[in-house]
């Protein structure tokens, strides 16, 4: 049976549910729940605290988990990134008073206060600068204005919170995360593995993809396939009408409006465009 970790709170839980449940997976029903079995497709979910899990993946007691890259690197643990699972995007930035500290440069001897300092001691190691790094759990904005520290190097998502704390960000941003899927570094996969993987793959496909039809004349076909190549190349089907052929490809969600509207300047007609639910390509 696999072993999977997923967040129990925070920033990733919901998302990281969603995506499994969309993957074909049963997730716990109540939020108190900490282990969801799920005999069907013999795989076994404990929730817990994200900044444990790579730790729980890196010494084998699980065999993935679903954490943030920025947990990851800050755990030291090791694990390493197998998909990214596109959500819980953010930045990790240190960030100042305006008229304080305003570069990486000017870091040295300063006290930086945060709740990744694992991440920001490596970061500071490559950069070769010397600071005073403060742990803290969360709310580590405060911690300027309670003079605890002169910087924070936080997680910035919106910046909501580093504007309402009086704070501006410095510098280019350590590290750009978003949620990813961990195993154990070097651990061989498994068939198991994979097709947990396999799953992940079609749903982000499912969600960045969506599936195109339209009537279209034989002689335009060309130049209509140009435009939605699809992921090999497109479905084409004989129509009753005589001269015309319909056609069905993937296209990127993003680019389906301007896609849409070329084919219909082309002479398509008849385009529609359908959400894809699931995929294994
Ligand atoms: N707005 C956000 N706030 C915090 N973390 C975020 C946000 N957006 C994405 N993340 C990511 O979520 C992960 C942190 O999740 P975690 O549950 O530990 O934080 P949290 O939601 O702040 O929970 P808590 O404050 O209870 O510790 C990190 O990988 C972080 O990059
Ligand atoms: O850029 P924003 O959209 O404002 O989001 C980022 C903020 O959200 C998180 O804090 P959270 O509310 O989880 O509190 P915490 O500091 O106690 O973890 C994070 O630590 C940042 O402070
Ligand atoms: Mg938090």
């Amino acid at each position: 049976m696999l072993r999977v970790a997923v967040p129990n709170k925070g920033a990733l839980a919901e998302s990281a549910a969603g995506m499994l449940r969309e993957a074909g997976y049963r997730q716990r029903t109540d939020p108190k729940d900490l282990v969801c079995r799920d005999e069907q497709n013999d795989i076994e979910f404990f929730y817990l605290r994200p900044k444990d899990i790579a730790t729980y993946v890196g010494s084998g007691d699980l065999d993935v988990g679903i954490t943030g890259r920025d947990l990851l690197i800050d755990s030291g643990a090791p694990a390493e990134e197998v998909v990214d699972l596109n959500f819980g995007r953010a930045t990790f930035r240190f960030a100042a008073r305006p008229d304080d500290v305003g570069s990486v440069q000017q870091l040295g001897g300063h006290r930086i206060a945060t709740a990744y300092p694992g991440l920001v001691e490596r970061h500071l190691a490559e950069l070769g600068v010397k600071a005073d790094v403060i742990r803290l759990d969360g709310a580590v904005e405060n911690a300027i204005r309670l003079g605890v520290a002169d910087v924070v190097a936080d997680v910035v998502e919106t910046g909501a919170t580093l504007r309402q704390a009086g704070l501006v960000v410095f510098g280019e941003p350590l590290l750009r995360s978003s949620a990813v899927l961990v195993r154990r570094a070097g651990a061989p996969g498994g068939a198991q593995q994979e097709q947990l993987q396999r799953r992940l793959h079609g749903v982000l496909v499912a969600r960045r993809y969506v599936m195109l039809a339209y009537d279209v004349p034989a002689g335009l076909l060309d130049r209509a396939s140009s435009l939605t190549p699809g992921i090999e190349s497109p479905t084409v089907s004989p129509l009753h009408r005589e001269g015309w052929v319909a056609v069905q490809a993937m296209v990127l969600r993003d680019d389906v409006h301007r896609i849409m509207d070329e084919l219909y300047e082309l002479g398509a007609r008849a385009i529609l465009v359908t959400n894809i639910h699931a995929c294994r390509l």
